[in-house]
């Protein structure tokens, strides 16, 4: 938006943020428990998990919100506690609601932010790339959750950082208001700033993230592309047919690398990968039982998702 994107040798690239064994516990407990991940300049990275997971108290931690109990976190090689000034300036963090005051003007708000940092972007395009020009004179509280969101993500970029952090960037949002806001990030990494994106929607973790970490109970469960995670999730590929005649059981458990097996209304769906299906056709074949509407799909972000963060059985 109002970076040049560096021209970066890919072979000297040195990790934009780096979190090494991470841990924070609050009243004896733990939120952060050994984190560790690293992004590229030049990445959207994504932090998933569940509810209560520890992904607010890592991105705090990135940003020196909070003092880590132990590990190592390094922002373009700075430590954001001890180095809190520099790193402001190369990194640009989401205000969440409470922080704005709601009689604030969308101008007042752009000027006021941009006072704060020596070599601020030009408040006036970036306005206008995000669709709040006719918005100036409009106080916060009259915005739109859409409006306040594009605001913060304006606010965010004030500074001409070179790392910016969303956390729940379309949470509240209408599907419409969140697709323009995925337009928006996609811009924004274009123009060559790095983004550090918490977010508990999939499709948004699996539209806009280069990379994942999947957190979990205060660890990191995976990480890996999308397409990754989903290819290491036990059920990559989804089967199902209605099958003209039944099928033993024994056979269906016994397939290669079955992950799963549903039986509903005469359909039966399996989950497990292209061997699972490959077999499942020469059972078929082998028993002359014809499979009605054969789909084969590839399993989403979601299931893997599920599949990574699921409760062992006790
Ligand atoms: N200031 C705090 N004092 C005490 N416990 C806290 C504090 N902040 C977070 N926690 C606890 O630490 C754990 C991790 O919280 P955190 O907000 O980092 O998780 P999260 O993955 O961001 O969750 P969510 O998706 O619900 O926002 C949770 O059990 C939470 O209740």
């Amino acid at each position: 938006m109002c970076r040049t994107p560096p021209a970066r040798d890919p072979r000297s690239m040195a990790p934009v943020i780096e979190v090494t064994d991470l841990r924070k516990s609050y009243g004896g407990r733990a939120a952060v428990d050994g984190v560790s991940f690293a992004v590229e300049e030049g990445e959207i990275f994504g932090i998933l998990g569940p509810n209560g997971a520890g992904k607010t108290t890592t991105v705090e931690c990135v940003e020196g919100l909070r003092v880590p109990d132990a590990g190592r976190v390094r922002v373009a090689g700075l430590d954001p506690v001890a180095d809190q000034e520099q790193v402001a300036r190369v990194l640009g963090a989401q205000l969440q609601q409470s922080e704005l005051q709601p009689k604030l003007t969308v101008r007042e708000a752009l000027e006021l932010y941009a006072a704060f940092y020596p070599r601020p972007a030009d408040w006036r395009p970036l306005a206008e790339r995000l669709g709040l020009t006719p918005k100036l004179d409009s106080r916060f509280a009259r915005l739109s959750g859409g409006q306040q969101q594009r605001l913060f993500i304006a606010l965010a970029l004030i500074g001409d950082p070179r790392i910016v952090v969303l956390d729940e960037l379309t949470t509240g949002l209408d599907p419409r208001a969140r697709r323009d806001t995925w337009h928006l990030i996609e811009d924004v990494r274009t123009s060559g700033v790095t983004v550090l994106l918490v977010t508990h929607f999939m499709e948004e973790a699996q539209r806009l993230c280069d990379r994942i970490a999947v957190i979990d109970k205060g660890q990191v469960a995976a990480l890996d592309t999308p397409t990754g995670l989903i290819r290491r999730s036990a059920g990559a590929t989804v089967v199902s047919f209605t099958p003209s005649a039944p099928l033993a059981e024994p056979d269906l458990y016994a397939l290669p690398a079955l992950a799963s097996v549903e039986h509903r209304d005469g359909r039966i769906t399996l989950t497990g990968t292209d061997e699972t299906v490959n077999a499942v056709i020469s059972l078929l074949a082998r028993h002359h039982v014809t499979a009605h509407q054969l789909r084969v799909t590839d399993a989403t972000l979601d299931d893997a998702f599920l599949d990574l963060t699921k409760e062992e059985a006790v």
